[in-house]
This record gives C-alpha cells, structure tokens and sequence, in this order.
C-alpha cells in the first residue's frame, strides 16, 4: 500500500492534512464554547456575551467547514489521481509483458487488477486522507478536552472504550478474511463472465446455455456468498454503536444529572461533555472502519504490485544495434530450441533456415506441429532457449523490440480488428498511410471489392473485434493492414485458412511483385497455399521433419506426401 501510497503529491497530500488537523482544531473547539454560551450567556442571561461567542462560533463552524471541504477535495482528487496514475502504470506495462507474462497472470485478472482492486487501494486512500489521521487526533483531542472539563465524568470511558475495542476486533476476526477472499472471487467472477462473452456464439452452437448460466451462477453465488458473510457481520456494528452510544449518554446524564444535581457540575459542561463523548465514539469508529478496510486494500495493493513488478522476461539491450534491410535481407532461425515457461518438453526444436528478400519461406505441418509458436519467435514474444534468430546477421536479442517490431508486418492467425474505421485500422501499422496506399494494399488482399461496395468506405466503421465482417473479411482487411506498414518481413500465420481456394490463389499471385522486397513468410495447413514458395519447412512434433521446393518434399519427403494425399486430388498435384 505504502508503495503505492508514494505516487501521490506530496504538497496536496501535506495540504490534506492541514487542511484536516485545521477542521479538526475547530470542531474540539467549538463543545467548549457551546459549554460557555451556556455557562455564561444564557444561564446568566448577558444577551452581549451570547452574541459575541455566538460570532466566535459561527466563525469557527465557518473555518471547520471550509477546512473541511479543503481536506475533502483534495483527498478524493489525490484518490482519484493516484487510481489513474495506478491504472496507466498496469496498462503501460502489460503492453509491455512478454506473451509469457500474460499468460501466466491471466487477461481477466489482469482486468479485475486494473478495475476493481485499483478501487479497493483508491478507496482507502481517501479514507486515509480525511480519517486515518484525523481519527486519532480527534480521539486523544476530544479525550483530553473531555478529561479537562470533567475529570469525573471522563471515567465511564475507561469502561466504554474497552468494550467497543472487543467488540472492534471480533468485527474485524470474523470479516477480514472475508473481504479478503473476495478480490478473487471478483477474479473468478470476470473470468467466467469474459469466456461467457467471448465464446457467446459457441455456447449457442453448442446448446451449452444452461451449463454457461450455472458455471456462471456458481462463481456468482460463490462471490455473493463470500460478500454477504462479510456484510452480515458488518451489519452487527451499526445497531451495537448504537447502543454503545445511547448507553454512554445515557451514562454521562445520569451520573452528569447527579452531579450539577449535587452543584458539583454545570449544565453547559455536561452537553460539552457529552459532544466530546460523541466525537471520542465516532473516531473510534472511524479507526475501526479503517482497520476493517485496509486489509481488503493490502491484498488489493498486492495483487497491483505484482503486476507492476513483473519483470518481462523479453528485455532490450544494453547497447541496441540497429538493423538496416536496405538492398539484402535475410531471416535466420539458427539451430533454435524454445520451451514455454513451465513446460517440460520443448516446443521447437533444432529450428533450422534461412529466408532472403524477395524470397517466400512456407512453413507447413498437423495443429499444434509449432507453426505459430515460430512465427511468433521472430516478433521476439518469447525469448528462445538456445540458438539464435537473425536478421541480416544481427541476433533479435541484440536490437531493441521497437526497432525489430518495425521490420516486421504481421498477420496474426486470429484476425484482430480494433474499433474504429477501416482506415484507422490500416494506418495501425503506418499511421501516415495515403487512401492511395490503402485501396492499393486492400486491392493485394482482394479486400477492395467489399471495402468499396459499403457505403462509406474507408470510413467504414469497424466493431469491437471487427464484428461486422465476415472471417474470411476479416482476414483480408488484416492481411491488408500488414502490407500497408511495407515490412521487411512479412508473417502471414495461416491467415489465408478463412478465405476460399480462389480468392486463396489470386492473393498469392498479387503477392508477389509487392513483396519482392520482403522476406515472405506463410504458415498455412493447404499445400496449395504454400506450393509456389521457395522453401517449404515441414513441421511435425516441433522440428522441422522436411526442408525444400515442392517439387523436391513430394517426391523425398513422407510427412509432406501425407499432407498432400490428404488435400489434393491426383491431377491437382
Ligand atoms: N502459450 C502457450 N503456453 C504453453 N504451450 C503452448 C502455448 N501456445 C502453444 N503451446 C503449445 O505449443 C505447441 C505448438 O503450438 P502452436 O500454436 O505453435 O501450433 P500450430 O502448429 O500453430 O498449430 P495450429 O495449426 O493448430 O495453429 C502445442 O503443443 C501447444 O499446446
């Protein structure tokens, strides 16, 4: 919490304070000139008196209320600064994660990381900034003034304190662990609620509604279960403070009654005392409610801190170099093995070849041969056990992501389309890009027919994940986007699967003048995809099982014939 405590300014967090103890001073204040109007005005009836402290009162209540409102903008603008501040941070961040990273903190959680918990840790530094402090000031203040007044009377509290201190702790044994458990339950609760979402048109394929609803309702009861044990012991306080107080008032009028009763007291003391009770109770309570809440926030703070103290495991260099693709270019993958953080087998292995400009590698093989775990090797996602990537013979490792991630246009397996226009989408990759260079990479990627029949066009908005277009659109429109961006190297990962042989085969031909200044490579389950490129890699269980043309695998190579019996019709092939 202190960690994160730090990110706020430090002057408005100084002024918050003075702004509280200001408050604080006059509201200790004004009990002892109420007990003085009282005392001195009204039993002896000097209308002057009265009028003058009346002022000074009214002077202080005006003091106290703008101190007030002083402490309370500025406690809930640093709250709600910091929560930004905290928010940006994780964003910054994650985007920032290796793959590796992510995966293993989990995208909903990340999520609940970001909202809910950065809520939980806001909420408290409020309440820390107006209460925390002022809680125990106002409680040894009011405690001192109320002993000042009555030192007889001050001694109900040595009986009330320590009940409402039990009575505080057995609140906070029993809830804490509740509030506790329910930053993940929240975690679960978005989990099952994304993958609800997400996969909504599978569950319907799939009649799995009812199953969704009660996977759903589960984490859902879990976490209403977990809060409403929480709150049903949080609901004891109030009625118990109740009679907590009432009981101490009714205390300090009996034995009060007694004493101004016995002349030994005046009335005015005895209502000073009993709003000094009252402000020594209320900050007690106050104290309690923090202590309550700050556990909550420390798991919450925790669970941010994480997140901010991960460390990539993908790190740029001390020394970048920076790689120029001018007149030559080359892709090397270099005797490469790579494992997935945790896994015990390697997912590549001995990953062995070499691609020029102008040249296309297709790599080829069964699901889950590690087609895609290479492709996603040369954007440096992941960092590679042994062997080396090259470009132009400098190691992957050796430049910085953002300057590697500029040479390379990428078309991932799943289309990713991010709302806005169709032209905000293609710019993603070159945000100069001209409606010229556009319609010309849309026209490669057989994407201009559907682009220019809709009505705007360009301007054409796209929905979240670009649910308006069909997957094979999709797929074109982020084919489309890589080639605008003019890479060097060009990954297209089995992004031609959605699209029809004939639209398949027209792609691969207009490819080909744009991308002579390219290193080209194709991951793709069809042969006919990848029968024209210069160098066929056959994947089988990780490693590369066939290296070659076409023509070369069919005939030697018994993975790729099998592949190829499998697709194609004798007179195809
Ligand atoms: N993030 C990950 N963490 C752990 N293992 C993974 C991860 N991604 C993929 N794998 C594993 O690595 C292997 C290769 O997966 P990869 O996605 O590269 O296969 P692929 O050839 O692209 O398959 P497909 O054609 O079905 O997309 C699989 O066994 C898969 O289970």
């Amino acid at each position: 919490m202190m960690k994160l405590a730090k990110r706020m300014n430090g002057l408005a967090v100084f002024g918050a304070i003075l702004f509280m103890v200001i408050q604080v001073i006059g509201d200790l204040y004004l009990p002892t000139l109420t007990a003085d109007i009282i005392d001195n005005g009204v039993a002896t009836g000097d209308v002057d008196y009265i009028i003058s402290v009346g002022i000074k009162m009214l002077g202080f209540s005006l003091l106290s209320v703008a101190a007030a409102t002083a402490n309370v903008y500025l406690a809930s603008r640093q709250s709600q600064l910091l929560g930004k501040n905290v928010r940006s941070s994780i964003f910054k961040k994650v985007s920032y994660f290796s793959n590796d990273a992510i995966d293993e903190l989990g995208t909903s959680s990340l999520i609940t990381r970001t909202t809910n918990d950065v809520v939980q840790v806001q909420m408290v530094a409020m309440m820390a900034l107006r209460m925390m402090i002022m809680a125990p000031i106002m409680l040894t203040g009011a405690g001192v003034m109320a002993y000042n007044r009555e030192p007889k009377l001050a001694s109900i509290f040595l009986y009330v304190l320590p009940i409402l201190a039990i009575f505080m702790v057995a609140i906070m044994y029993f809830a804490v662990p509740y509030f506790k458990k329910m930053q993940s339950k929240t975690d679960r609760l978005n989990l099952v609620f994304r993958e609800g979402l997400t996969g909504i048109r599978v569950i319907r394929a799939f009649n799995r509604n009812d199953s969704e609803i009660k996977r759903f309702d589960a984490a859902n009861k879990d976490f209403a279960d977990t809060s409403i044990k929480a709150n049903t012991i949080m609901s004891f306080m109030m009625p118990v403070m109740t009679l907590i107080i009432s009981a101490t008032n009714i205390s300090i009028i009996w034995f009060g009654g007694h004493y101004i009763g016995d002349g030994l007291m005046e009335v005015g003391n005895l209502i000073t005392f009993m709003t000094y009770a009252m402000q020594i109770l209320m900050s007690f309570m106050m104290l309690s409610m923090i202590f309550i809440f700050i556990p909550r926030a420390q798991v919450s703070a925790a669970r941010i801190n994480e997140v901010l103290e991960t460390e990539s495991s993908v790190k740029d260099p001390e020394k970048p170099v920076k790689v120029q693709m001018a007149d030559k270019g080359t892709l090397e993958f270099d005797h490469v093995d790579f494992r997935y953080t945790g896994a015990e087998q390697l997912a590549l292995e001995d990953i062995d070849f070499k691609g020029n400009k102008g040249e296309m590698v297709a790599v080829i093989g069964g699901t889950g041969s590690g087609k895609s775990t290479l492709a996603n090797l040369i954007a440096r996602f992941y960092d590679i056990e042994s062997g080396s990537i090259r470009i132009n013979n400098v190691d992957i490792r050796d430049m910085n992501q953002k300057d590697l991630r500029s040479l390379i246009g990428y078309a991932p397996q799943k289309a990713v389309l991010f709302t806005g226009t169709i032209r905000s989408n293609m710019q993603y990759g070159k945000p100069d890009a001209t409606d010229e260079e556009i319609w010309h990479a849309l026209e490669v990627a057989q994407a201009k027919d559907f682009v220019s029949e809709l009505p705007d066009g360009l301007d054409s908005n796209v929905e979240q994940g670009g649910g308006n277009f069909s997957g094979g659109q999709k797929q074109r429109l982020s084919i489309a986007r890589a080639l605008v961006s003019k890479a060097d190297i060009l990954v297209f990962d089995d992004s031609f699967s959605a699209l029809d042989f004939k639209t398949d085969a027209a792609l691969r031909n207009a490819l080909v003048p744009e991308t002579k200044d390219s290193v080209v490579m194709v991951i793709a389950q069809r042969i006919s995809t990848v029968m024209n490129a210069d160098t066929i890699l056959v994947m089988d269980g990780g490693r590369i099982v066939g290296k070659g043309t076409h023509e070369e695998l069919k005939e030697t190579n018994a993975t790729y014939q099998e592949i190829m019996n499998s697709q194609m019709r004798e007179e195809e092939i």
